[in-house]
Parts: C-alpha cells; structure tokens; sequence
C-alpha cells in the first residue's frame, strides 16, 4: 500500500483517523512500505506535508541542529524533543515517527518521556539502548546498557503506552553493533520485541548482506531501515529496501541536507553580490501558503471572522 497524503486536520472530511492507529495499521499491513522523510521544524514539515508522504520522521539530530545549533551529542533534552514533535504533529494527520533517544532516564523518566510523547500527538517513537552520552548513530565510540537495563526502556515504554490506553507505535532500536557485534545486537532486538515493542531498528547496518540477515532473522516482525547517506549504511533506495522486506525507511537529512546547501548558497550569494535574487514563489505569500495561509483564512471566515479578508 503506498498510501495517500493524509489531509490537514482543517480539512473538512470529518475527523481523521488517529495518526497512532493510522500507523500501526500501517505497520501490521504486511503490503504497506512507509517512506518517511526527516524534518527537523515546523517548516520543513510543511514542506513535506505539500508533496505528500505516508509518514513523517521527527529527526532527533536534525532537531537537536535546528533547535540547540549543536551536534547529536546528546543534547536535546526532553523538553525539547517533546515541543518539536508536538509542534510537527499539529500539523496534520499524517503519522510522525519522532525519535526519543535514549528515554533520557530510568524507568521512570521513560514512562513520562513516553507519555509526553503521547500527549504531542506523536504516532510512533523510537528507544535506543545506548548511554546517556549518546551520539549519531553512525559516528564512533558508542557505548550500550547492559541487557537488563535496555529490557527495562523498553518495559518501561511499553507500561506506559498500555496505561495511557494509546495506540502509539513503539521502534525499539539497537546501536549494539559497532561494539558487540550482530548476534547481540540480535539478541537485544528479540528482548525488546518480547517486552511488546512493535518494530525493530538496527543501528548502523553495514551492507546489504546484513539487512537481509535482520529482515529474515527478525521476520515477520516489522524492521525498520535507517538511511543516513554516508554514515556506514550504504544507500538503499525505496525499491531495494522494500524488495530485501524492510517495512519503513527513515532518511534522517532528507531535508536537513539540502536546506543547509540552499541557505549557503543563498547567503554566499548575498555576500558576494549584496542581494538576494528568490522566486516569485519565495515572497510572502508563496512560503506563508506552505504554511496554511489558505486553511487559516477559511477557517476564520467559516468561524465568522473578518480580520483576513483581503489578505
Ligand atoms: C536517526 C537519527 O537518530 C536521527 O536523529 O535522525 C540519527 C541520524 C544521524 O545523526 O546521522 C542516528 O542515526 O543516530
């Protein structure tokens, strides 16, 4: 199934179904594949609702660089992560898988990430069992929990999910490869699918040899397929991943990457000649349209509203 754009929440269709149970329809659909692009703000979410994905990606390096302007260390706290995902999941109804790091805490601090994560309207998240001084994924030096700590993430997680009476998806997501090798970072995935996570996510899989092997090893439970182009996974498009049985592919810099490039050369444009030559489409009334000029005006005028006529 490769699903329609899901309409904004303004939309007059009727009340959509809840991103959460969207997604793990989605995910227990053995037909459905999910593309799901990072985005990082609420611009780049925009951007992404216009030309229409299946899902969103909350990237957890891509907030941490447009929120703090720093690198993914570790640094983005809850408080963070929680207001950038909720300010992407606002947006529409379409599904956002947000990154949540390593739960940032004990059992308890994880049941209250998970829940605010909830509250933000988040349709699936991600648990990784790396330490608290975490890193990208594809960068060196990474360290792991014990097993018994990484079962109680996920135990964690998976209680509050079940309190709160959610349908939020729940990724569990293993970086034990670089330092233990495949079998226990095997191991750590069967762990947290029988602690009732939905999806398994090997870190930094190193050649198509292994993400067969995972598909197969974890099979028919649902794996996702981190593309992070040149980190130490090598590039997989859309077809290949879904043919080597992947069920959701996440590119992390999907528009982190060419923002960057975009705004340098806007601004050595600037620089070197002392103006900025855009496109019609980039003056106020294109890039406030990406931002739901239109919808925001209906919806005041059917309210009764006056203030916006003859924007
Ligand atoms: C997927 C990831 O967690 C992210 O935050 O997008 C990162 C991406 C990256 O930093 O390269 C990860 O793979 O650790």
């Amino acid at each position: 199934m490769e699903s329609e754009p899901v309409p904004l929440l303004t939309s007059t269709d009727g009340p959509p179904e809840h991103p959460a149970a969207r997604l793990r329809r989605m995910i227990e659909d053995p037909n459905a594949f999910i593309l799901a692009p990072g985005v990082y703000d609420g611009f780049s979410a925009r951007v992404a609702l216009g030309v229409g994905f299946e899902a969103l990606y909350m990237t957890g390096a891509g907030t941490t660089a447009s929120r703090l302007g720093r690198a993914d260390l570790g640094l983005a706290s809850l408080p963070d992560m929680v207001a950038n995902a909720s300010t992407l999941a606002s947006l529409s109804s379409t599904p956002l898988l947000a990154d949540m790091d390593t739960g940032y805490g004990g059992p308890v601090a994880v049941a209250r990430s998970t829940e605010a994560y909830i509250r933000a309207g988040v349709a699936g998240l991600h648990i990784e069992d790396q330490v608290a001084e975490k890193r990208c994924g594809h960068l060196g030096g990474k360290r792991v929990v014990g097993m018994g700590e990484w079962r109680a993430r996920v135990r964690a997680c998976v209680a509050a999910r079940r309190r709160a009476g959610s349908d939020i998806v729940i990724v569990a997501r293993t970086d034990a490869l670089q330092l233990l090798g495949y079998q226990s970072a095997v191991e750590r995935l069967r762990v947290a699918r029988e602690e009732g996570a939905d999806m398994g996510f090997l870190e930094g899989v190193r050649n198509e040899g292994e993400m067969r092997q995972i598909v197969a090893d974890m099979f028919p439970w649902p794996m996702v397929l981190n593309m992070v182009e040149h980190g130490v996974t090598p590039r997989v498009g859309r077809k290949k991943a879904r043919s080597i049985g992947f069920r959701m592919v996440i590119w992390p810099f999907a528009t982190l990457g060419p923002a960057y490039l975009a705004m340098r050369e806007g601004l050595e444009g600037l620089k070197r000649e002392g103006e900025v030559r855009l496109p019609v489409e980039c003056g106020p009334r294109g890039i406030f349209e990406v931002c739901g000029l239109e919808e925001d005006i209906r919806v005041d005028e059917e309210a009764g509203g006056e203030a916006f006529r003859g924007v």
